[in-house]
């Protein structure tokens, strides 16, 4: 007994090593079995839904209260199941008699079942399926009683328990029946993994089936959504939008494949995404699919992590105590296990959720190459990433892309960009969040009538917000929300409304009501971010003052998997959620020093120097000044928290705090955050290069600055937009591969129309999609030329697009290229050129057109007299549409290029094009490389030309010509370039 004392700490840790129950309950097995706990003991002891660690505390206190008989056959019992090395730190008494299966005897088939419940469990675990189908084809089991036992929150073992514990309660027979039935399935059984199992062990098969319940259990539902609120994955995923670089789409099952890679002798895939993007809940989806056999069939093992709970892990492992005991712990053969992976890499995949968030930023100081070396884990992970350890084990990891390094990019085979709901998606989530289909229309209507919150749920996290927030949406007035900030505070009503429901109604000052809360969790918040925390023990809670009721209110759940022996551990729903409140701390402590503000915005001083302005806002500095190298994963959350502080300090939601704290505070506030925006502007503007001589003022957007404009936006202030935008003197604003969406576009807008004189803008490679176009619509009188390359842009994003243009004198030029456009975008184009007679540019270059589209084009082109530059590279008009085009350009006195470029335009097209070279007072270029031309097209053009001095070039690589035919005709006609 006093053994049991004594080592009281390390049997717990024992026991609930690596967050898993099944130690625990094989022990309880045992006990039960030898009739030392009865089964109230045992219902008292394992209870579910309580943490693990509370469970195996009251089993040590009920053990103690029984007495030392029941100590030493505690110890013995440990000592069974215990793997050795897990043990070892332990010491046992031996005892004299043997824990294996006693000999049964007169005994009843109920009671034969409880002795033999430990090797049932272990004979039964493989086969409950076919067991709970036996008992409910003889009638013993119900369909409700199968389904219990069946759920797949449990493990195979606790299947089997579960069985066991219905067949106890269904009388003789069943029991009788079991045990026939267990007889049975000790005949060698088969199942459908067997062919690729046949080459390994059965300890293998047993692990993998544990394994990959273990992770269907973990994976089933989202945790958004509340553990109780049983929203099932399956249900709710809704396809996100996943791209390489340069935007060439990659569906789900393609993220982890050797095609497309930068780096060939990599075997590490990252998936990128913005906070909420869903990044979490994608490799939730792989893992769900991999244990249900419907995705990574090349992958016999799946081990997942998550960064944010590895932090948690202080000791340093190895490998293999890396993978079993924070992934799955093998009951038998851990040696043959981790020895057939390291024989067999390409079976085996590991996933690194949030790498972000884990407290050493990436570096590959430390070599590691040994798997049973033990190091600190993030070595371990280091190591694993770029290939040193286990080289060959693909690695899919996910990351916000601000925390990506150069040192981290050269070890990825490539990089797969997640970028949240395509506007379909949008749809089909809030489709299936509301079972109602009347609130889902009604919620769909109010989005498509506030197309800025349709832009913010692009992000799935705020989709889910605005969809959980139904009712306090569709109560806004119109026009509302808009901004981040207003979702955010929408959430935050929604959770102090449900609390409410419960007493009396929320009044109008919701907030005052609830400041203590929000200042209790906002302070819990706020410290995490300081010290990368996202994951709070009961004594983090303490320290901040949040109390059960506290709790209650939502905004926190407890953590799944995370191994504390002796805490509960919390995390904020999600992290944007951590941030909101780290901001709300910001605005409302009294606590907080008077320049915090100041320090927030002031990141640029973070990037430059490894000191921190952040952590000074802390009265005790915390632990953030004991890192180095964090500013680069730290930014991206102070970003957020410094949108959030705009929104919160803006003039519209002023009243909110009015009775919160002094008003003098918040003025003073709100004036640091429009000082510290207008500084960062001129800090910006102030980096631009001279242009060169002869060529326009072109200024290349940093992501400070798209980030310095989302804050304005969050203000809300056409004052501040202005002001902002006073200094900007630019002829040209380059934004690409920005990772500009619908809400950079929103916010963009609100600031750029403001500018004095039109600029071009540049938004190529990014993600604007037809909600970011009509995002654009407000500026689009300042842009003079609108640059739009890979976007991801429809017909019906050009239909509103050219809506307006043909209202804005300054635009006129516009290009396309590489977008979703068909024929059905021409007729709309045509409509702008007819009425815009200054327009100068339409390159729509790589799209569907065909010679439809072309045709409705040329209605346009024969009305416009101002069009200077024609591309249709790379679509499909043939030799029609290019008769066509030719026809209706035959009279511009404006064209100067055009190119038709690989559209099968054939020699029928060339001699057509022929007439636009004779007649053209104006042409100087065309294109017409890849058009399969043959001579006769190129005689034709020849023809054209010995009219026409004034063309400079018509280009005809890649025709069908040969060799003699280039040199001869080349030499006739030395415009024609080959
Ligand atoms: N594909 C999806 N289908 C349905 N809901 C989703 C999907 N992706 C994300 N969500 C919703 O958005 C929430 C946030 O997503 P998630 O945590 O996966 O984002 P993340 O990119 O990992 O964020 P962070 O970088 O902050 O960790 C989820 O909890 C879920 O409610």
């Amino acid at each position: 007994m006093e053994r049991l004392l004594k080592q009281r700490t390390e049997i717990l840790r024992a026991l609930c090593s690596g967050g898993s129950a099944e130690h625990l309950e094989s022990i309880l097995d045992i006990l039960l079995a030898q009739e030392e706990i009865t089964w109230e003991d045992y219902q008292n002891v394992q209870v579910t839904g309580r943490p693990l660690n509370s469970n195996a505390r009251n089993l040590l206190d009920l053990v103690y209260t029984k007495g030392a008989d029941t100590c030493e056959l505690f110890l013995a019992a440990l000592k069974q199941i215990l793997p050795k090395e897990q043990g070892a730190g332990l010491c046992f008494l031996e005892h004299s008699s043997t824990l294996d299966e006693l000999e049964v005897t007169q005994r009843t088939w109920t009671e034969t079942v409880l002795k033999r419940r430990p090797s049932l469990v272990w004979k039964l675990q493989g086969s409950v399926h076919d067991a709970v189908e036996a008992l409910v084809e003889s009638g013993h089991f119900s369909s409700a009683d199968a389904n219990e036992v069946l759920l797949p929150v449990y493990t195979p073992s606790q299947q089997a328990r579960r069985l066991l514990d219905h067949v106890g309660s269904k009388g003789e027979s069943a029991s009788k029946m079991l045990l026939q039935f267990s007889q049975q399935s000790e005949e060698p059984q088969t199942s459908p993994n067997q062919d690729k199992l046949t080459n390994t062990t059965e300890v293998l098969k047993r692990f993998k089936e544990k394994l990959s319940s273990s992770v269907s259990a973990e994976s089933c539902f989202l945790s958004t959504y509340g553990r109780t609120n049983h929203m099932p994955l399956e249900v709710i995923f809704t396809e996100v939008q996943l791209a390489l670089p340069d935007n060439k789409p990659v569906s789900l099952e393609e993220i982890v494949s050797p095609k497309d890679a930068v780096n060939g002798e990599a075997d590490t895939v990252l998936v990128s995404g913005v906070a909420g993007s869903g990044k979490s809940t994608l490799l939730q989806r792989l893992h769900l699919l991999w244990s249900q056999g419907s995705a990574l069939r090349d992958f016999l093992l799946v081990f997942p992590f998550s960064c944010r709970r590895l932090n948690s892990e202080l000791r340093e492992l190895s490998l293999q105590e890396l993978l079993f005991q924070h992934c799955c712990w093998p009951d038998r053969g851990q040696e043959e296990i981790f020895q057939f992976i390291l024989d067999h890499p390409q079976l085996i995949l590991f996933t690194f959720d949030g790498l972000d968030e884990l407290k050493q930023s990436f570096s590959d100081d430390q070599r590691l190459c040994c798997p049973t070396q033990r190091a600190p884990v993030h070595v371990l992970l280091f190591n694993l990433i770029q290939g040193s350890l286990m080289k060959g084990v693909w690695k899919v990891v996910t990351s916000r892309p601000d925390a990506v390094g150069p040192g981290l990019k050269q070890h990825l085979r490539r990089e797969v960009l997640l970028k949240g709901f395509s506007p379909a998606g949008i749809e089909s989530f809030v489709r299936q969040h509301h079972r109602d289909p009347t609130v889902a229309a009604k919620v769909l209507e109010s989005l498509q009538a506030n197309t800025a919150l349709l832009g913010l749920c692009h992000s799935p996290v705020l989709c889910w917000i605005v969809s959980q927030c139904h009712k306090e949406l569709l109560g806004c007035g119109e026009g509302r929300p808009q901004t981040l900030t207003d979702v955010y505070l929408m959430i935050l009503q929604h959770f102090f409304q449900h609390k409410h429901l419960l007493k009396n109604p929320i009044g109008a000052g919701w907030l005052q009501e609830h400041k203590e809360t929000v200042l209790h969790l906002g302070k819990l918040a706020f410290d995490g971010i300081s010290t990368s925390c996202y994951v709070f023990s009961s004594t983090d809670l303490e320290l901040c003052n949040v109390g059960e009721g506290e709790l209650l209110t939502g905004f926190l759940t407890q953590s799944r998997n995370v191994s504390q022996i002796d805490r509960k551990c919390y995390e904020f729903l999600h992290l944007t959620i951590q941030c909101f409140f780290a901001a709300l701390h910001i605005v409302l402590s009294p606590n907080v020093e008077r320049s915090a503000v100041t320090k927030l915005f002031d990141l640029w001083n973070m990037t430059e120097k490894s000191s921190t302005c952040f952590g000074l806002c802390l009265p005790d500095k915390q632990s953030w000044a004991t890192k180095n190298d964090r500013n680069a994963v730290e930014t991206p959350n102070l970003q957020i928290i410094a949108t959030f502080v705009s929104g919160l300090l803006s003039q519209r939601h002023k009243h909110l705090w009015l009775h919160c704290c002094p008003g003098a505070a918040l003025e003073q506030k709100g004036r640091q955050v429009v000082k510290s925006l207008s500084k960062g502007m001129q800090r910006h503007f102030r980096s631009i290069p001279k242009p060169v001589p002869g060529e326009k003022k072109s200024m290349h957007a940093l992501p400070h600055f798209v980030w310095l404009i989302k804050c304005i936006y969050e203000m809300q202030d056409s004052q501040i937009a202005k002001d902002a935008m006073s200094k900007l003197e630019v002829d040209h604003l380059k934004l690409t591969y920005c990772n500009i969406g619908p809400v950079e576009c929103t916010a963009l807008a609100f600031v750029l129309q403001h500018l004095k004189n039109p600029v071009g803008l540049n938004l190529d490679n990014n993600s604007v999609g037809d909600v970011g176009v009509e995002q654009l619509l407000p500026c689009l009188h300042i842009c003079s030329s609108l640059y739009l390359r890979n976007n991801n842009i429809t017909d019906e994003g050009i239909r509103k697009l050219t809506d307006k243009g043909v209202q804005c004198d300054s635009f006129q030029k516009i290009a396309l290229f590489n977008n979703r456009l068909t024929d059905a975008c021409t007729q709309h184009f045509s409509h702008l050129l007819k009425t815009k007679q200054n327009f100068l540019a339409l390159r729509l270059g790589n799209n569907n057109i065909t010679a439809d589209g072309a045709k409705l084009l040329a209605e346009g082109l024969k009305q416009n007299g101002s069009l200077m530059y024609l591309g249709l590279w790379g679509n499909r008009i043939g030799d029609e549409g290019a008769e066509v085009i030719a026809n209706a350009l035959e009279s511009s006195t404006s064209l100067v290029w055009l190119s038709l470029v690989g559209n099968g335009v054939g020699s029928t097209g060339a001699c057509a094009l022929s007439k636009v070279i004779r007649n053209s007072p104006s042409l100087e270029e065309l294109w017409l490389t890849d058009n399969c031309i043959t001579r006769t097209g190129v005689e034709s053009l020849i023809e054209a030309l010995e009219s026409n001095p004034r063309v400079k070039s018509v280009w005809l690589r890649g025709n069908e010509l040969s060799s003699e035919d280039v040199a001869e005709l080349n030499q006739r006609e030395p415009r024609l370039l080959f």
